[in-house]
């Protein structure tokens, strides 16, 4: 009976003791962190590996010491690229980002008369667009019976999302916010990791690949790349969520391309609805409608990466030389005529 409670209370310190033991060694070994991080990163791929893995024994050229670009900016103030032609090597791109098994999600939307940008925005983008890449389109349309037949790549398919319409071009354009915001909610979370909001009345001419990802993307609007603060288009009465005082921006963004990690677009899309909702119940609506929320928004979150106007040209301004390429360009159209009011 006794040797029986000696055996144990033997046993209850033993085990005691081990549990202490393990839970220190768990605590402070390297060892352990090690195999917690293993199992994170696992975790991680789920969502999509963003480390910048790059395969050993693949040939290309060494990184130059001086700027490739001294004609523009290459880089934002606070340290984001801004993508010119020149300035990366597209074999180490697409080395990096061919391992990360990608999907990119566009959205598009075309309703009225705007579905007859439809054919050339997809044929080009097929030649053009993220060529290599599984890329899946989210056409929001009202006229889906008129959605151009266009053969697809390889890995690349294309939703069509029947849509209600609006007699006004400014709310078709701003509503787009809250139906990218309920996409990337209901659908997206699962199914891609990056995402391209683009507009429909535009064309590509030029590669645009995976130099342009990053968590959160901007592009430079041709009009206003090297103007002043003062004359960017921002909007400037206070009463709107939108508004920007003079002193203060850092470039005028386009709201023809919007892109980035799904989480990151997926924040921009929902405040700037949510913005957008606070200047309606006040009977407002800002000088270019989403853009310039997207600019508020750009200003006080700043993106990762910019794209250079390269990826939104507009063929008006002709080619200035530091256009070595014309990426995407919007198409010449007449609005009075496609657009449902003036
Ligand atoms: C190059 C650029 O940055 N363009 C922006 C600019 O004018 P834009 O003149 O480029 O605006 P827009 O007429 O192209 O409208 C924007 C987009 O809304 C869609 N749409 C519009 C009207 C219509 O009847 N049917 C239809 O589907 C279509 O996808 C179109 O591409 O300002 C707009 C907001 O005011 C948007 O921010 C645009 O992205
Ligand atoms: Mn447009």
């Amino acid at each position: 009976m006794r040797s029986g409670q000696n055996l144990y209370l033997f046993f209850l310190i033993i085990t005691v003791l081990t549990l202490l033991g393990v839970s220190y060694f768990s605590y402070t070994s390297s060892w352990f962190s090690g195999v917690w991080e293993c199992r994170l990163t696992v975790e991680e791929k789920k969502h999509g590996n963003t480390d910048l893995i790059f395969p050993p024994r693949i040939a290309c050229a060494q990184p130059s010491v001086s700027n490739s670009r001294p004609d523009v900016s290459t880089m934002t103030p606070w340290l984001a690229p801004i993508v010119w032609e020149g300035t990366y090597d597209l074999t180490v791109i697409d080395n990096i980002y061919k391992q990360q098994n990608i999907t990119v999600a566009v959205t598009v939307f075309a309703l009225g008369k705007y579905v007859r940008f439809l054919k050339d925005f997809l044929e080009s983008a097929e030649q053009h667009f993220m060529v290599g890449y599984r890329v899946h389109y989210y056409l929001f349309t009202d006229r889906p019976d008129e959605v151009p037949t266009v053969t697809l790549g390889e890995g690349r398919q294309l939703t069509v999302i029947k849509t209600a319409t609006s007699n006004r071009w400014q709310e078709i354009s701003l509503r787009r916010m809250e139906m990218i915001e309920k996409l990337i909610e209901k659908e997206l979370t699962d199914e891609a990791d990056y995402i391209f909001c683009l507009d429909v009345d535009s064309k590509f001419y030029a590669h645009w690949g995976a130099e342009s990802l990053g968590d959160l993307v901007g592009a430079l609007h041709a009009w206003y790349f090297g103007t002043s603060r003062e004359q960017f288009t921002y909007e400037r009465r206070p009463e709107s969520q939108a508004f920007i005082p003079l002193q203060e921006g850092d470039y005028y963004y386009g709201g023809a391309v919007i892109g980035g990690r799904l989480e990151k677009v997926h924040k921009l899309v929902k405040t700037c609805r949510m913005q957008l909702d606070v200047d309606r119940a006040n009977h407002i609506e800002a000088a270019w409608q989403e853009e310039s929320h997207l600019n508020k928004y750009f200003l006080y979150n700043k993106p990762s990466k910019v794209l250079s106007p390269e990826y939104l040209w507009d063929d008006k301004k002709g080619k200035p030389s530091y256009m070595k390429v014309v990426r995407s360009s919007q198409v010449l159209k007449n609005n009075a005529e496609v657009r449902p009011n003036p």
